[in-house]
This record gives C-alpha cells, sequence and structure tokens, in this order.
C-alpha cells in the first residue's frame, strides 16, 4: 500500500503546551488510521495540521512522496480541491443558507466541472440521505442531519488521496453511524487513506492503524 501522507518528526505546540511531540506517522491509501486521545490532546490541531490548512507545526509532511514545504501556494489551493478532504470537527457549514446551497458552493469550491455539479451534488444529496431536507436552512436541522449535509460536502471530492474525518459519528444514532461506516469502506475501497479523530469504539475497532495522543510516557 503506499502512503497518501506522511509525517516525521511532527511536532505542534500551541497556548505554551507541546502537543505532538516528535511524532512518525504514514497514512496508507486503502486503509482507515483512527486518532484517538484524550480531550484537549490535540487530535483536531493535528488533523488541521496533516490536512494542510493549519501550517504551524514542524516536522516534514510528505502527501504521495511530495514534501509539502516545496508547494507552492497554488498546488495547496489544488491539493484541497482534489487530494485532501478536511471535514472539521465544527464542520463550517454557512447556517444562513439551504443545504442544496452550502453544496452547490462546495462543488464550485471544488472546482467540479460545470456540466457535471447537478448530477454530483443529486448523488451525493441522495446517498448522505439529506434529499428529503435540501431546500431547508441548514440553522434548521438537527445536528445529525448537519453531520448528514457536512458528509455530504466532504464525499463531493472525486477521487481523493486522503479523507480528515473530525468526530464524524459525534451524536450519531445507529443509521448516520452505519453512513459514516459505509463512507470509509467507499472511500478506502476507492484507494484512499482515511484519517478518522474519534473517541467513537466503533470507528477505533473498524481501524487498520490507531494513534493515540496525550499518553503518558511508559515507565
Ligand atoms: N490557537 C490556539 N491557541 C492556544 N491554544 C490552542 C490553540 N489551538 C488549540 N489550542 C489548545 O490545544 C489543545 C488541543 O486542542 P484540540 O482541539 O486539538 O484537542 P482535541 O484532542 O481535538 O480535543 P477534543 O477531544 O476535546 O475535541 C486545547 O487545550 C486547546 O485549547
Amino acid at each position: 500500500m503506499t502512503d497518501a501522507l506522511t509525517a516525521t518528526g511532527l511536532t505542534i505546540a500551541r497556548g505554551g503546551r507541546t502537543l505532538v511531540e516528535d511524532l512518525d506517522l504514514s497514512l496508507p491509501r486503502g486503509a482507515v488510521t483512527a486518532l484517538t486521545g484524550p480531550n484537549g490532546s490535540g487530535k483536531s490541531t493535528t488533523a488541521w495540521c496533516l490536512s494542510l490548512h493549519d501550517r504551524d507545526c514542524s516536522g516534514v509532511i510528505t502527501v504521495d512522496g511530495v514534501p509539502a514545504r516545496e508547494m507552492s501556494a497554488r498546488s495547496l489551493r489544488s491539493l484541497h480541491r482534489r487530494t485532501i478532504a478536511l471535514q472539521p470537527q465544527d464542520l463550517l457549514l454557512e447556517d444562513s443558507w439551504s443545504v442544496a446551497r452550502n453544496l452547490w458552493h462546495a462543488a464550485w469550491s471544488l472546482a467540479l466541472p460545470w456540466r457535471q455539479r447537478t448530477g454530483l451534488v443529486t448523488e451525493v444529496m441522495a446517498r448522505t440521505g439529506v434529499t428529503a431536507f435540501a431546500r431547508r436552512r441548514v440553522a434548521s436541522l438537527s445536528g445529525g442531519e448537519r453531520m448528514r449535509v457536512a458528509l455530504a460536502r466532504t464525499r463531493l471530492m472525486r477521487e481523493p488521496a486522503l479523507v480528515v474525518l473530525d468526530e464524524p459519528t459525534a451524536g450519531s444514532d445507529e443509521s448516520l453511524g452505519a453512513l459514516v461506516m459505509d463512507l470509509m469502506e467507499e472511500w478506502t475501497k476507492a484507494g484512499a487513506g482515511v484519517l478518522v479523530v474519534t473517541h467513537d469504539q466503533r470507528l477505533v475497532e473498524r481501524a487498520d492503524d490507531v494513534i493515540r495522543l496525550g499518553d503518558e510516557p511508559s515507565a
């Protein structure tokens, strides 16, 4: 299995505290890696750094073998359209817009081919179970419904190398949990690596590898 991403000597500090120190990891294509650990241990911050949205970290990150620090601003923009999909913990949906408008905007941001956008948005809405409330404003949705919209948006990227999901089953019922599992299966079967930040034991058990942050060093 080739690696979608590797990090060597990854070190992240925030607010005067070292969250991650000298961490080496690889995120293989076709596999699920769980990132777990106690609240405040740095999981979300690490997810933002590994997806190259937050560059305030040291160490070497490579994506498909290319060192991130050698990428131009333009390559990074392209990488965020085609290669790495991040679903952040706070979802970052536009509350005042309808579900459909959020997804249309995401399709535009990803520069999906104009002629295919309608078909792709319709397809991901059906796949994630949001079609029935596509016209509703996001502000009026429940937590689980909002999560489905976020998953739909993440699913819009067509052939990602890496999908980073931050707490995708937070507050989920059985059917949303099953949807997350199914989508992870689809992504890995299509050759993507999946990094899932989670406290959910079901996801940890499903993962091919588990990275724990915040453990006390053993004596
Ligand atoms: N920009 C920042 N400035 C100061 N402190 C920060 C900053 N960003 C994150 N932190 C702190 O770093 C720590 C790790 O935060 P992070 O959100 O990565 O943890 P987490 O493991 O994802 O937690 P949770 O399980 O609660 O979601 C927290 O104590 C947070 O307050």
